[in-house]
């Protein structure tokens, strides 16, 4: 049994508090609302984040982040992607050596281009950057606090961080794996919201299967064309944090990106959607941060360009999708021609 800190009280925090509770540690969440502390301490509920839910008893709350992070074994950070730093200043006088810093959140900082690792290790003092560690995977967090089967993978650039990790969420109905490419892990987590925002879209469009298909593998070529520019393994664009949490995005109604690119679609103006999510949607700001960084790297997404018109300059989704159809004929492995040595372009 471990002490775990867990910083963010939202579903995902919630969720992943429920895993390591199932798993006996001493768990601890810091929430920046006394109302909610009081409702998970005396109701063992969450209900703004996780209705119908019981939390185990062996979570304690806490509106005070000492507490929480007070002699913690393990810290998870489970807030959005833009507060992280904010987050991080506030954990820094706790650190202490050996203790793996786990990250779950799913983005990229729009003002940096920098994924979620880097913004932890330059609050971090220097020399614990190998203590980070990202939990990344198809995993909606309604589904998990269920304990319905769930596949995710850890990764760090200290692989005895990642399974000592692994060691502390694995269970019968949460199953981790590890992987060594910490980029192309949390590459793929954040950037299959900004596809995810786009099916919800078409969806809301009222365009059907086929449109959804093209947008997850033509989405899918994309992100592994920005991930290898930025020095991921291609291949784990293939596994659970890449294609993996590419399917659950787009397809469930769990979904928030999907959610509110749903409503987008239908007419809806950003605004609107997220007064109405009321949840983190992290597939917005990572649209913009992965145009930024495409541009930066001189790297095609087409994909991504087109959401960035759309929810930033105003442009009708129905352009967009004309101008992505009408773009200039390609072979479909046009982009991986160094990687596929038998494809030939004139065939
Ligand atoms: N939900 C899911 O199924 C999954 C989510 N993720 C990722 O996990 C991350 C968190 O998402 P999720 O839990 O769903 O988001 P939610 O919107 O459900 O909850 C966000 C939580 O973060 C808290 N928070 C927001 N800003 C701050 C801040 N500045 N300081 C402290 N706490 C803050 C919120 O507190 P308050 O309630 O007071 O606003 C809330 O507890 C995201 O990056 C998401 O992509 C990854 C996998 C699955
Ligand atoms: O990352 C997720 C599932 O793996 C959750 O996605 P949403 O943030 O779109 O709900």
């Amino acid at each position: 049994m471990s002490k775990i800190a867990v910083l963010g009280a939202g579903s995902w925090g919630t969720a992943l508090a429920m895993v390591l509770a199932d798993n006996h540690h001493d768990v601890r969440m810091w929430a920046r609302r006394e109302d909610q502390v009081m409702e998970i301490n005396e109701k063992h509920t969450n209900v703004k984040y996780l209705p119908d839910v019981d939390l185990p008893h062996n979570i304690t709350a806490y509106t005070n982040i000492e507490p929480a992070l007070k002699e913690s074994e393990a810290i998870l950070l489970v807030v959005p992607t833009k507060s992280m730093r904010t987050v991080m200043q506030a954990v820094k006088p706790y650190l202490k050596d050996g203790v793996p810093i786990i990250h779950a959140s799913k983005g990229i900082e729009p003002s940096s281009s920098k994924r979620v690792s880097e913004v932890i290790a330059e609050e971090l003092p220097a020399g614990f950057s190998n203590s980070i560690v990202v939990l990344s995977g198809p995993s909606h967090a309604e589904e998990v606090s269920k304990r319905q089967p769930t596949t995710v993978t850890v990764s760090s650039l200290d692989m005895n961080a990642a399974e000592q990790t692994q060691d502390l969420f694995m269970n019968q109905s949460f199953r981790v794996y590890t992987n060594a490419d910490l980029i192309g892990v949390e590459l793929g987590g954040a950037l299959k919201n900004i596809i995810a925002l786009c099916a919800g879209l078409t969806d809301g469009l009222g365009f059907g299967d086929n449109a959804k298909a093209a947008l997850m593998t033509r989405g899918l070529a994309e992100i592994t064309r920005l991930g290898i520019k930025l020095g991921a393994n291609p291949l784990t664009f293939s596994g659970l944090s890449g294609l993996g949490d590419l399917i659950v995005t787009c397809t469930s109604v769990h979904s928030r990106n999907w959610r509110a690119g749903n409503m987008l679609g239908k007419g809806k103006s950003i605004d609107d959607v997220l007064d109405q999510m009321g949840m983190v949607v992290e597939g917005i700001r990572t649209t913009e941060a992965a145009y930024l960084l495409a541009q930066k790297v001189d790297v095609d997404m087409p994909i991504t360009s087109a959401l960035y018109e759309v929810l930033f300059n105003n442009k009708k989704p129905d352009d967009a999708v004309e101008e992505l159809m009408g773009r200039v004929k390609k072979h479909e492995g046009e982009d991986f021609s160094g990687l596929l040595p038998n494809q030939n372009k004139e065939h």
